[in-house]
């Protein structure tokens, strides 16, 4: 198994090569850099994602021995040390001839899905240039609709309401939030023409949180309103990314008279720079400046609900491959997603090889 992830600096010295992988060929203005460098430096240069992910790596490796799945498990990053094309080179001089990816991102767009599947066709391409033979690669379903990612994900809300002063707990509104991306990314995000507008990003999302939602009413026997809301928007201001920022919510909520509100970073598996800075750090402060009451909920991280999940997805990948017909676990409305992301599903702005896909110039 490939765990692949996003990756993120470890010290200050990292910052600004791990911002330049991420964003060449991107259009991220410059200020916008400048800026996210800035919250970088605020935690010594250092994103937790890294620690995190080995942490899940440990978990996985502890999961699977228990349940006598042997399988090894390989860890690489998109942006940053170790870099996935180190991985599968490793792999492939291990002699894996198949690998299946397990990508910490839960759902469909551009970002969560196609630009991990074109780095994995990045990094077969420079392995099989180098002589070695490349290993065939699949990719994971995504999970956002796994019991195993939804459960941990309520807990973490249910823990946060508590963490409110109790006169304010009982009114309190839920705003689920993950990354915006531009609204062109989201409409076609998913297989072409199955989601209206907003795509399978949106209607994955919105799935996820009214789950949530509702296993937390039956939880604490109050129903919550709650809404799906953006954070961590980048780019040029004239291209449209989805709306509204958190920290906009916020003052929409404290001007209808809300009394509180907690944060679910449902769009991310772990707390990192994304939730340590934008939720924890400037929207809290927003918060501070209305008055309101706010409390962020835990992401799953190495959950052993959320790492057992992982376990089923391996285990019923493998199934299906072998040509039985698993069952495929999921709650909501959307049902399982697909194994092998169609053709055209995702797009980017230009046409570049990806793996792990029915358009995969890889075996
Ligand atoms: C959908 C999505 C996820 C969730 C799925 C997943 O997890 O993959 C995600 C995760 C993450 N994004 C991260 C970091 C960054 N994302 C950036 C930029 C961008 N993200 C985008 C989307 C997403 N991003 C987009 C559309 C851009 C604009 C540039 C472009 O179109 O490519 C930039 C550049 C500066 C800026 O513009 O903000 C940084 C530094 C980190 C690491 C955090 C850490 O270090 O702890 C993580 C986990
Ligand atoms: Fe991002």
């Amino acid at each position: 198994m490939l765990l692949l992830s996003f990756g993120g600096p470890e010290g200050p010295d990292d910052v600004v090569p791990f911002l330049e992988n991420v964003t060449r060929g991107r259009g991220i203005p410059r200020e916008r850099l400048a800026e996210v460098g800035e919250h970088y430096f605020l935690f010594g240069g250092v994103s937790p994602i890294n620690a995190q992910c080995r942490t899940l790596m440990d978990a996985l490796r502890k999961d699977f021995a228990e349940q006598g799945v042997e399988l090894p498990v390989y860890w690489g990053n998109r942006n940053w040390t170790p870099y996935l094309t180190d991985t599968l080179r490793e792999m492939a001089r291990d002699g894996r001839r198949r690998v299946l990816t397990f990508a910490t991102s839960a759902y469909a767009s551009y970002s969560g899905c196609r630009q991990y599947r074109e780095n994995l066709a990045e990094a077969l391409a420079a392995v099989e240039a180098e002589g070695l033979r490349p290993p065939r690669v699949d990719k994971l379903r995504h999970f956002f609709n796994h019991p195993g990612f939804l459960e941990p994900v309520t807990d973490g809300v249910v823990a946060a309401l508590e963490a409110l002063p109790a006169p304010v707990r009982e009114g309190a509104h839920l705003a689920f939030t993950t990354h915006s991306i531009p609204t062109a990314a989201a409409d076609t995000s998913g297989p072409p023409g199955q989601h209206g507008s907003g795509g399978a990003y949106v209607a994955q999302h919105l799935d996820a949180a009214r789950l949530v939602a509702s296993a937390v009413a039956e939880r604490t026997g109050t129903e919550r309103p709650w809404r799906l809301v953006y954070q961590s928007r980048s780019g040029p201001p004239a291209v449209p990314w989805l709306e509204p920022d958190i920290c906009d919510h916020l003052e929409t909520l404290h001007a209808q008279g809300a009394p509180a509100a907690v944060m679910v970073p449902v769009g991310f598996v772990s707390d990192h720079m994304e939730v340590l800075y934008d939720l924890d750090t400037e929207a809290t402060a927003k918060a501070g400046e209305l008055g309101l009451p706010v409390a962020r909920s835990a992401t799953v991280g190495a959950d052993p609900r959320f790492t057992a999940a992982v376990r089923e997805l391996v285990l019923e990948r493998a199934a299906t491959e072998r040509g039985a017909r698993p069952e495929r676990c999921a709650v909501g409305t959307l049902g399982p997603s697909h194994d092998v992301c169609p053709v055209g599903c995702c797009p980017g702005r230009t046409a570049r090889p990806a793996a792990a896909g029915a358009d995969s110039p890889f075996a």
